[in-house]
Order: C-alpha cells, then sequence, then structure tokens
C-alpha cells in the first residue's frame, strides 16, 4: 500500500514542478533557503567529508533535484536523493513526509527489528532440510540475474539436471522452491494442496484480473468454487460442450472454406496461424454471446471492429501481463509508486471492462425483445442475478481470452511438426482415410478411432506445453516436499516443462515423437499420471480440457485431410518459441499447402436440430483410451 499523499508529492517531483523555496517546505523565497545552505548553487563541493564526495555530474543532479528535500536532511540524503526512479521515492518519502527526525527514527527502528526477526529465521531455517540452493546468487538480487535468458523454463529444466528435481531460487526478496519432476509435482498439487492454494500474485496480472476474479487465477476458496461450478456446468463441462458442438463445427467449416478461397484453386503458402484465429475468435464469441459482434459502439472507445475487439480482449492483455513490475520482488517496498508501470496496466484493464460492458449491455437489450438462449452470457444474465458486476464482466471474458489462445498455440505446434515431418503426415492421413473415407469430413465422432492423431497431440503438449510454468502458488504453512522441508512464506514454481522433458521419464526427450505417446493406455495427462502435464494437476486442473479436445485434434485432422503440408525452406528452422503469459511459436507458422481435393468435404452432420442425438457417450475427450464408465473419478470433467 502506498502511504497517503506520497503520490501526489511524487508526482510533482518528478515533473521537476516544486520551485525551491516553496511555501510548502517553509520557505518564502528562493533566497531564503539559499540561506540555510540549501541552494543548488551554494552546496559547494568542499563542504563534503572526503567519504562523501561525490562525481561532478551526480553533484550537478543532487543540487538539480526540486525542493521536496527537507531543510534538516544530511547532505549525503540530498545526494541519495539524486538517484533515478525508486531510490529517488524511497528517500523523498522518508524525508519528505517528516517534519522532524522522528520519521526517520522510526524507519530505522523498524528496519533494525525486521533485521533482527530475519536474523532469527535465518537461525530457525538452518536447523531445517532445505532444498539445495542454485549456487552464484547475489545479496539482495538473489539469482534473479543468472534469469537472462527469459525463458526461466528453460534456465530451470538446465538447473534441475545440476541440482536435481527441487531446489530453491531467490529473486530479489522472494523465495521459491522450483519443481521438475511429476512426483513432486503430485505431492505439491495434491497431496499438500490444502498448504499451497493461495497466490502471490505479480501486479500486472492482478490489476488485469480484477484482483484473482477469475477462476484461473482466484485463490482456492468459495469464490473459486462458485465460479468454476458455473463455468463447468454451462460451458466448458462435458454436457455443455456437447451443445455447442454444432458451432464448433461450423468455424471448422469456415476456417476451412477460407483456405480453399485464399489458394484459389492452386497451391500456395498460407499463414495458418491466421487461418486458425480467423475461425477460433469468432467461436469463442459465440460460445459466450450467442453471436458475433462485427461492430460495437463503446463509450469513449468509438465504434470497434471484430478485429479491434479481438486485440482489447486478448491481445492486449496477453502482452500486458508479462510487463515486470520490480516491486513484485521486493515487497517491502510495494508501498513505492511505480505509476507509469501502473498506468500502462490500467489502461489495458479498463479498456478490456469497457469492452466487455458494452457487450453485456447489448446483450441485455437482445433480452428485452427475445427469449434466452443457451449462450454463456444468457446463462450468466438470466440465472445468475447475484454476481457482483466485476464477477460478471470477468466471467463474460475468461472463456473468450483462454479459447482464443492455448488452443491455438498447440494447433499452429502440431501442424508445424506435422508439416516438416511427411512421413508422419502420411501416417496420420492413411489412419483419417482409413477411419473417415473419402465422402465426409472427419467429424468428433470419429476421434476414439484416431489414435494416432491422439498421440500427435499428447506429444505436442508435451514438447511444446503452452503453459511452461504454473501460475505461482504461496505456502502459508510450513510443509515437507521430497524430503526436504519448505518454509512457509516461500512460492511453490511447478516447472511443466521440466517434467515434460524429465530425461529420467522420456528417452530423448528433446526429439517430437508422437509414437512414444501411441497405446501408452496409462497417460492421462495430469488426472493420475503426471508424466506430460500441460493441463496441471488435482483440484486446480484446466477447466477447459474438453473444449481443448475437441478443437485441437477436429482442426488437425480436418486440414489434413483437405491438404498437403510442407515447409518453405526459411521456415524449417523457424521453431523458436517466446514466453508471455503462454509459450508462443515466435514467428506464425508459414506453410505450403497443396489441395488433395477441389473442395471441403460435407460435414456428416445433417441439421442442427440433430446434434444431440448422435453424440458418442458421455466422456472426457482428454481420455479416449479409457472407457467413459471408467474414467477415472477424479476426472474434473466428469465431476
Ligand atoms: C491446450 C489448451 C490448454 C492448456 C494447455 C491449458 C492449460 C492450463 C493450465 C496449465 C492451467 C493452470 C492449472 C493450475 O493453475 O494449476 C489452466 C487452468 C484453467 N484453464 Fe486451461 N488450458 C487450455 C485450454 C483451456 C481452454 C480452451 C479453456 C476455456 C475456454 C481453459 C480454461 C481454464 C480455466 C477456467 C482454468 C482454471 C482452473 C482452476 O483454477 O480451477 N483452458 N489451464
Amino acid at each position: 500500500m502506498m502511504p497517503p499523499g506520497l503520490s501526489s508529492r511524487l508526482s510533482i517531483s518528478s515533473v521537476g514542478a516544486f520551485p525551491l523555496g516553496c511555501k510548502r517546505h517553509g520557505f518564502e523565497s528562493e533566497r531564503a533557503a539559499r540561506s540555510f545552505g540549501l541552494g543548488g548553487r551554494s552546496l559547494h563541493r568542499s563542504l563534503l567529508p572526503a567519504s562523501q564526495r561525490l562525481s561532478e555530474q551526480f553533484l550537478k543532479r543532487a543540487m538539480s533535484i526540486p525542493m521536496v528535500v527537507h531543510p534538516v536532511q544530511p547532505l549525503h540524503l540530498r545526494a541519495l536523493a539524486a538517484l533515478p526512479g525508486p531510490a529517488t521515492d524511497v528517500v523523498n518519502y522518508i524525508v519528505g513526509n517528516n517534519e522532524n527526525v522522528v520519521g526517520l527514527i522510526t524507519a530505522l527502528a523498524v528496519a533494525f527489528i525486521f533485521s533482527l526477526i530475519m536474523t532469527a529465521r535465518v537461525f530457525a531455517r538452518k536447523k531445517m532440510n532445505l532444498p539445495p540452493t542454485v549456487p552464484g546468487g547475489l545479496p539482495l538480487l538473489g539469482n534473479m540475474l543468472q534469469l537472462t535468458e527469459r525463458k526461466p523454463h528453460k534456465t530451470f529444466t538446465k538447473w534441475a539436471q545440476q541440482l536435481g528435481p527441487i531446489y530453491h531460487v531467490k529473486m530479489g526478496a522472494i523465495n521459491n522452491v522450483v519443481i521438475n519432476s511429476a512426483e513432486l509435482a503430485k505431492e505439491i498439487m495434491v497431496t499438500q494442496f490444502d498448504s499451497v492454494s493461495t497466490r502471490r500474485m505479480p501486479t500486472a496480472l492482478r490489476i488485469l484480473t480484477g484482483n484473482k476474479t477469475m477462476v484461473a487465477m482466484s485463490d482456492y476458496g468459495e469464490e473459486h468454487r462458485m465460479l468454476k461450478k458455473m463455468v463447468v456446468g454451462n460451458l466448458l463441462g462435458v454436457s455443455a460442450q456437447r451443445a455447442n458442438r454444432v458451432i464448433r463445427e461450423d468455424a471448422l467449416n469456415t476456417m476451412i472454406d477460407g483456405m480453399f478461397e485464399d489458394l484459389r484453386g492452386k497451391e500456395g503458402v498460407l499463414d495458418i496461424r491466421k487461418c486458425i484465429q480467423y475461425a477460433l475468435f469468432p467461436f469463442s464469441m459465440r460460445q459466450v454471446l450467442g453471436y458475433v459482434p462485427e461492430e460495437l459502439n463503446v463509450e469513449g472507445l468509438g465504434e470497434l471492429g471484430r478485429w479491434d475487439i479481438f486485440q482489447i480482449l486478448v491481445l492486449d492483455p496477453l502482452k500486458q501481463v508479462t510487463e515486470v513490475d520490480w516491486r513484485n520482488f521486493f515487497p517491502a517496498l510495494s508501498w513505492i509508486p511505480n505509476s507509469q508501470f501502473q498506468k500502462r496496466v490500467n489502461d489495458v484493464h479498463e479498456r478490456k471492462l469497457l469492452v466487455i460492458g458494452a457487450l453485456i449491455d447489448e446483450q441485455r437489450k437482445q433480452l428485452q425483445t427475445r427469449e434466452p438462449t443457451r449462450c454463456y452470457a444468457d446463462i450468466l444474465l438470466t440465472e445468475y442475478t447475484n454476481l457482483t458486476p466485476l464477477q460478471l464482466k470477468h466471467s463474460v471474458w475468461e472463456p473468450i481470452i483462454e479459447s482464443a489462445d492455448t488452443t491455438l498455440i498447440t494447433t499452429e505446434w502440431a501442424l508445424y511438426e506435422i508439416a516438416r515431418n511427411p512421413i508422419i503426415q502420411e501416417r496420420l492421413f492413411t489412419e483419417i482415410s482409413n477411419v473417415v473415407g473419402t465422402n465426409r469430413m472427419v467429424t468428433e465422432d470419429d476421434y476414439p478411432d484416431l489414435p494416432f492423431l491422439e498421440a500427435i497431440i499428447k506429444e505436442t503438449l508435451r514438447y511444446y506445453s503452452p503453459v511452461t510454468i504454473l501460475p505461482p502458488r504461496y505456502i502459508h504453512e510450513d510443509i515437507k516436499v521430497g524430503g526436504f522441508d519448505v518454509p512457509k512464506d516461500w512460492d511453490v514454481l511447478v516447472n511443466l516443462y521440466g517434467i515434460n522433458w524429465d530425461p529420467k521419464v522420456w528417452s530423448n526427450p528433446e526429439v517430437w515423437n508422437p509414437d512414444r505417446c501411441l497405446g501408452d493406455k496409462t497417460l492421462d495427462l495430469g488426472v493420475k499420471d503426471f508424466r506430460i502435464l500441460p493441463f496441471g494437476g488435482g483440484k486446480r486442473m484446466c477447466a477447459g480440457i474438453t473444449q481443448a479436445f475437441s478443437i485441437i485434434p477436429m482442426n488437425i485432422a480436418a486440414i489434413v485431410q483437405h491438404f498437403e503440408l510442407y515447409l518453405p525452406p526459411d521456415e524449417n528452422v523457424n521453431a523458436e518459441d517466446t514466453v508471455y503469459l503462454t509459450s508462443h511459436k515466435l514467428h506464425p507458422l508459414k506453410a505450403h499447402l497443396k489441395p488433395r481435393i477441389a473442395q471441403r468435404l460435407p460435414s456428416s452432420r445433417k441439421t442442427i436440430s440433430s446434434a444431440s442425438e448422435d453424440m458418442s457417450p458421455l466422456s472426457c475427450p482428454a481420455h479416449t483410451s479409457l472407457k467413459a464408465d471408467t474414467q477415472p473419478e477424479t476426472c474434473p470433467l466428469n465431476s
């Protein structure tokens, strides 16, 4: 929390608008101020003791700082105040906030007591059997400078090879225990869940999630259970997803038609990411709103088109969420403002709320003239009238952003591998042709009979896990993991990438090879078996698996059924990834497509009304290898 009044003082000082000799600081004029030896020019270098002599440049800055500095302030503090950014803020606060030294003494006393407590803790911890610490850390910064690669999941995996599957990493003042094995991940996410069920949230994520008002980022508790039950029961669970099957098929048809249109009957190179995105975003809008808004008038933002809405609801928040606030590594300094950073994140959050607010207003207007449908927004507005305005807005927004990202990433990487592995592509095409024939398009009903397709998706989720490290969980009581003591107040980072690439579990983990998953009946992606863990596990396991496993396989199968894919020469080496909140392919996939047939095959399902009649038995599509009645009870999709 920022101390009251601090922000205004800092904002004035930061624009340099506070003239020397201001009444606010007890001086009638600049001259009066100078007579106290505080005027910039009266501060002579020789006045400084030798130990405090500063460089010319530094001194110049010290003397030119605006008058937020108190008259009794010692010279070294004035000089310190010339430091950039946060250091200036700290000094200004301590000194500018107190008309005498009481504040300073209090601050020192607090610091002293704090250091006593820390020393006592260090002694107490010496008796604990703590996990090994990553060597090479620096005072204050800890291991932060060793993570400059900006792909912490990869660095963590390298460290696991030297230190074992569990170790301690310090980032600033934050202690983290990093988990890199399936066995230990299960201990954390299942056995010890009650002790690690909350999150310490970085500033950007806290603002953008409306202070954790969404299922994926909330702390485990009543609100989480209520929101999760609501979204699983009405949108993401197996039954709700059945009802939306026709929307998914429409999206698939649109995508394939669009590809034929772009190619105009010939072979050519297409931006596959765009092809998927153009179908996926409208799909996510339809399952939430029942329609795709082509234009929307938003007060303060004007007239927006479909792709402006996509930018504001999906792309901007995903990008903004990764911006780092240095204060997150030093919680004791969290009261110091970081106004520009906060403004940037707030702007993105506010714009998003404005757009969602306008969409909800539009939905309310429509409901005055028609009966409610089974789309999610109608259900929320008519059956969940107790939601707070923020809960309502974020309940509408959450499935939109979640549908548009991870599913796209997985489909894109799978198609990249298929395009660069012609033998695998041919095997997949043969499997699809044998099951589906040549007269109709593949459907979700075919999926249980396409084991090689399933193996390709599981291997892609292992190799290119869209979420590389689970959002941190906070340890609120001392726990034991893997035989080590892990103290409370640490964060736990479950490195999904490290688990999926564990060389003790997978031979040659750095090779993408779907055959390793083929026929392995126990691989259930985190329900009981944690060897491949793209969706997390335990009570916080992903709620969108059914949807992901309805969309990803069909996108891949339909594309391979209609087109032969191969990579243009420069694309072959383009496997670089990048980490935002999720890990994307850095360059959108551009693939050369050769149509196998002249136009899209007809879908086998004829009418919308028959949609629910020819459904496959209630089952979790992620677990087709297990029959519906033998699926584990813990499968979140059956609960
Ligand atoms: C390949 C696709 C996907 C992957 C790899 C994935 C991965 C994940 C992961 C790793 C978590 C965090 C689990 C934790 O914190 O322990 C998660 C949570 C969640 N995901 Fe997904 N996800 C995918 C698709 C989706 C889709 C399509 C939706 C919805 C439209 C969705 C909705 C959610 C929700 C609501 C949660 C929060 C669950 C909770 O906290 O209880 N996900 N997902």
